[in-house]
């Protein structure tokens, strides 16, 4: 079997004395989406954070795209196309979505673009802004101010930035949070679109996205990984249902 994107091997992390990763070990393989659930506190979003590369583990390694990342920096892991999507968002709302994904699309480039004129002045920049946008279901928003964006355009729009720099892997923090039934739907169909080229780690509380959208569910209860598997697998794993889901909850 091909090498994993991400292979977390023992990862521990406290904070004082409240131990929140306990001897973490999760992979990614190629094309796969990964879900990571759990219960609130959990130790998702700390257990992410490392991932990323902004919170240091005590103990363990961090493999990712064939190179041990342990030691490195939030910027060296994203150049080498770790892109956290969501939690942190770098949308400017007086600017058009077109504007949003150009100046992305510049920032990625590392100066192959010309500097110091306007981004969109660029055709080159212009048609590969405009082709993300149009990937990620925006094409007829292009010219309209992020502000005046539905919550599920934005989250498309923070999508279409981190696709500009081509990733390896997508750390979608929670991607659903904060939409409605029919903007999660079709937020849910669009991570469904990217399914396959690219490897997604995601965290979500939504269950519906979860089993549409995961390959393998890992499940974290109290830091530690406590069972991982098939969706189907995980949905009638007794001690799952038992600790988190719910015994009396249909699934
Ligand atoms: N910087 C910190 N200092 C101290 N404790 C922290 C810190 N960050 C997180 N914690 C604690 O670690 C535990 C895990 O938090 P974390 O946010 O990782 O959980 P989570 O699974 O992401 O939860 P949620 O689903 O609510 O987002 C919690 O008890 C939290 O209070």
């Amino acid at each position: 079997m091909a090498e994993p994107v991400l292979a977390l091997d023992r990862l521990n992390k406290s904070f004082g004395a409240l131990h929140v990763t306990r001897d973490v070990c999760l992979d990614i393989r190629p094309g796969e989406v990964h879900a990571l659930i759990g219960p609130n506190g959990a130790g998702k979003t700390t257990l992410v954070s490392q991932i990323a590369g902004s919170l240091k583990p005590d103990s363990g390694r961090i493999r990712f795209a064939g190179e041990d990342v342990t030691r490195l920096g939030v910027a060296p892991r994203a150049r080498r196309g770790l892109a956290r999507v969501f939690q942190i968002s770098n949308v400017v709302g007086a600017f058009t979505a077109l504007e949003n994904v150009a100046v992305a699309v510049l920032a990625a480039s590392g100066g192959a673009f010309g500097m110091g004129r306007p981004a969109l002045a660029d055709p080159a920049l212009r048609a590969k802004a405009q082709d993300v946008l149009d990937s990620v279901g925006l094409a007829g928003r292009m010219a309209v101010r992020a502000v005046e964006f539905s919550h599920g355009e934005r989250r498309a729009l923070e999508l279409a930035m981190s696709l500009v720099q081509d990733p390896e892997l997508l750390l979608l923090d929670e991607p659903m949070a904060g939409t409605g039934r029919a903007e999660g739907e079709k937020l849910t169909r669009l991570l469904l679109s990217l399914k396959g080229r690219i490897p997604m780690l995601l965290i979500e509380h939504d269950m519906t996205a979860v089993f549409t959208l995961a390959d393998r569910v890992s499940v974290l209860i109290g830091g530690a990984v406590a069972a991982t598997g098939e969706p189907a697998v995980i949905r009638s794993d007794p001690v799952v249902r038992k600790a988190y889901i719910g015994e009396d909850e249909a699934v």
